[in-house]
């Protein structure tokens, strides 16, 4: 298969029971994921889960023990396949000494038809960034440079691997509508990101996997719908700790506003009794779970750096 013969029907990429050992630890332990096209994949899981190892083996920069793994219906790795990925790994050795415009030409001449510099610069926010060198850019520059050259090849198929870790609001909001705009072209997008908010804001599909296996999967509302909790927040005289004993109630705090935070099961019943116990409650606000409620419930407590992204 050449770049310019047509995409296979069906997914993009796939993996089917895959399981792979490293060291002492199973890091994926019959993993299925499917990657198709048009779309953002989110991938979540607390560190450690597995993500980047299935990044690497759906690349072919690591074996699978066991299990099929296919990209473009290739191997992985297959020169083929490769020609049409998109990759920005969480860490990135690039030359120090070249400058972004030199790396951006290298990385275009390994393709046969490359995006433009100017869409490059357009769609990852480099302007200005051209002639200088990358070692001496900042880390949320150097940033948009590995995204600019994970994109330039025109891949169907993109890899991003925390892509937003250590951006601006700016620099993200501009990678996000980069991601949309691609992903409006037909690519294929992988995300991982421990930003649930960013997951929220671009996935089509989410895949939570916990100790290499999936442990939910489906659009983040389905996602979202697994989890009964929702968040109650009001002005109250009550006390959190004494809210916190009720039945259904996880969590009672109050907030840096002063404000009586509580995360329930059934915030129905909770609500009725609040404005029982306290008739002068206010400002009184009920959500259904978010991603992150959702994701620690299923991943078993706290994912201590899960972030809110702006
Ligand atoms: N080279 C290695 N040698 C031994 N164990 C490894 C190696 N690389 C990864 N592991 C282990 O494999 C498991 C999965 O790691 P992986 O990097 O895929 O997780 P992750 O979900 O990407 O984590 P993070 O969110 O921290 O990037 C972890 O338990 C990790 O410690």
């Amino acid at each position: 298969m050449s770049t310019s013969d047509p995409i296979p029907p069906g997914p993009l990429a796939r993996l089917d029971g895959v399981r792979r050992r490293r060291g002492t630890v199973q890091a994926l332990d019959g993993l299925d994921l499917v990657l198709p096209p048009g779309g953002v994949t989110a991938l979540l899981g607390v560190n450690g889960a597995g993500k980047s190892t299935a990044i690497e083996i759906l690349l072919g920069l690591q074996p699978a023990d066991a299990g099929s793994v296919r990209v473009f219906g290739l191997p992985p790795g297959a020169p083929a396949a490769r020609q049409r990925t998109g990759v920005m790994l969480q860490q990135a050795q690039l030359p120090d000494r070249l400058t972004v415009g030199e790396l951006l030409a290298l990385t275009r001449s390994w393709y046969t038809a490359p995006r433009s510099v100017a869409d490059c610069v357009a769609l990852a926010g480099l302007d200005g960034l051209l002639p200088r060198r990358y070692g001496r850019l900042s880390g949320g520059q150097q940033r948009r440079v590995q995204f600019a050259l994970a994109l330039c090849g025109r891949p169907q198929l993109l890899f991003l691997d925390e892509p937003t870790t250590g951006l601006d609001i700016d620099a993200r909001r501009q990678v996000w509508r980069a991601i949309r705009s691609l992903v409006e072209e037909g690519v294929g997008v992988l995300l991982t990101t421990h930003y649930l908010e960013e997951a929220d804001a671009l996935a089509d599909r989410v895949v939570v996997i916990d100790a290499g296996r999936v442990r939910a999967s489906g659009t983040v509302a389905e996602v979202r719908a697994r989890v009964t909790q929702g968040r109650v927040r009001c002005r109250s005289a009550l006390a959190p700790e004494d809210v916190a004993a009720w039945p259904g109630v996880h969590q009672a705090a109050l907030d840096e506003d002063g404000a009586l935070d509580l995360l329930v099961d059934h915030a129905e019943a909770v609500v009725r009794r609040l404005l029982d116990a306290d008739p002068h409650l206010d400002r009184l606000d009920v959500r259904r779970a978010g991603l992150a409620e959702a994701f620690s419930a299923m991943t078993g407590g706290d994912a201590p750096d899960l972030q809110e992204a702006a």
